[in-house]
């Protein structure tokens, strides 16, 4: 969102967790200590078996949990020498099941952190306008409602565009779309890549479905118990090479399945086009998912489709081809 008339235009933040521990009052030590690195923009997935410390790790970069260890920096500057409530302002936290305000409309929750900014009431309503747009709300027929008169998926929307109100430099997600329906899920995980695509936000989301983390994080850190970090990689690493037994475990065995979403059919893993006989073949498109391409092949029944570029077949992939692709280590 940058340039925005209404917004501002922050850039992104980045963020550095710098041997980052926390020991609970009863001596529970949820994070013994962690250290990530977080690219200003870059979407990155915390996984691990519950328990393992991962609301913790996102409590602690906003202050809702104090770090008994270790440093938080956004950029370059410390979180612990900040004033929480300022500090808050400047992050987006959505949470499972939302915590959107029962009393007040969708526009007045979606404008909660502009009117504690002090916006004046005409920046705000044009503010709210375009975040219930950018979420895909028309902002005519849900900014009058409350939240009890919308669907679980419209109402995570509206958490999302309200924690993007006044255009944090961090967007903290735990568990955002675990409270819908699968089907549900999968479209406004689609939305919400869309959105980060515009507005490229750093964004760390807390998750316990293996194939969100894959479809949704640019990196993904594996933690076991005590906050421990596993692995930090892309998905087609974590999934193509874990990096210890317990990730091997985690990422499970149909992790050549999971590889396939994020295994573009490029032209390396293509066979020349044969000379005839291919025009009835099922078709894929250049850079599409090899799990669409998988998919295809199976409602079909073919052992062969034809890809495409644009409109120019360019070869085609064949069923030994992406069993390739989907072969750990491969
Ligand atoms: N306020 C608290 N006091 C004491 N222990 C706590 C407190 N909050 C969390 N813990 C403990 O810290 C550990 C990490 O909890 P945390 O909620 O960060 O895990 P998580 O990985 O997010 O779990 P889940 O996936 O189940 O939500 C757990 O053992 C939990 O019981």
């Amino acid at each position: 969102m940058d340039g925005t008339p209404t917004g501002g235009g922050q850039r992104a933040a980045s963020i550095t967790l710098d041997g980052i521990g926390k020991r609970y009052p009863d001596g529970t030590v949820a994070v013994d200590e962690l250290s990530l690195d977080i690219a200003a923009g870059e979407l990155v997935v915390l996984i691990g078996p519950s328990g393992c410390g991962k609301s913790t790790v996102l409590r602690m970069v906003n202050r809702l949990v104090e770090p008994t260890a270790g440093r938080i920096l956004l950029d370059d500057s410390d979180v612990t020498r900040v004033d929480p409530v300022r500090l808050r302002r400047r992050i987006g936290y959505v949470i499972q099941n939302v915590g959107l305000f029962p009393h007040q409309t969708v526009a007045a929750n979606v404008g909660t952190v502009p009117g504690l900014l002090g916006w004046t009431r005409e920046r705000t309503r044009q503010r709210v306008g375009e975040l219930l747009e950018l979420v895909g709300l028309d902002p005519a027929r849900y900014g009058r409602r409350y939240p009890h008169e919308l669907s679980g998926g419209q109402r995570q929307r509206v958490g999302v565009a309200r924690a993007l109100a006044a255009d944090p430099v961090v967007l903290l997600m735990d568990e955002p779309f675990s409270a819908v329906d699968p089907i549900a899920r999968t479209r406004l995980q689609e939305e919400f890549l869309r959105l980060q695509a515009e507005v490229r936000k750093t964004i760390v989301l807390v998750t316990h479905d293996l194939d969100e983390a894959v479809r949704l994080g640019d990196r993904i850190a594996v933690l076991s118990q005590g906050g421990r970090l596993e692995q930090y990689d892309t998905p087609a690493v974590l999934l193509g090479a874990p990096a210890t037994p317990f990730v091997r475990e985690f990422v499970g065995a149909d992790r050549g399945i999971r590889r396939l979403v994020v295994t573009p059919v490029t032209r390396d893993v293509v066979e020349p086009m044969p000379g005839t006989g291919h025009q009835h073949l099922p078709t894929v498109p250049l850079g599409g998912s090899a799990y669409d391409a998988l998919a295809v092949m199976l409602t079909s029944a073919a052992d062969r489709v034809a890809v495409l570029d644009d409109d120019r077949p360019v070869g085609v992939l064949t069923r030994a081809g992406l069993l390739d692709l989907g072969r750990p280590g491969g």
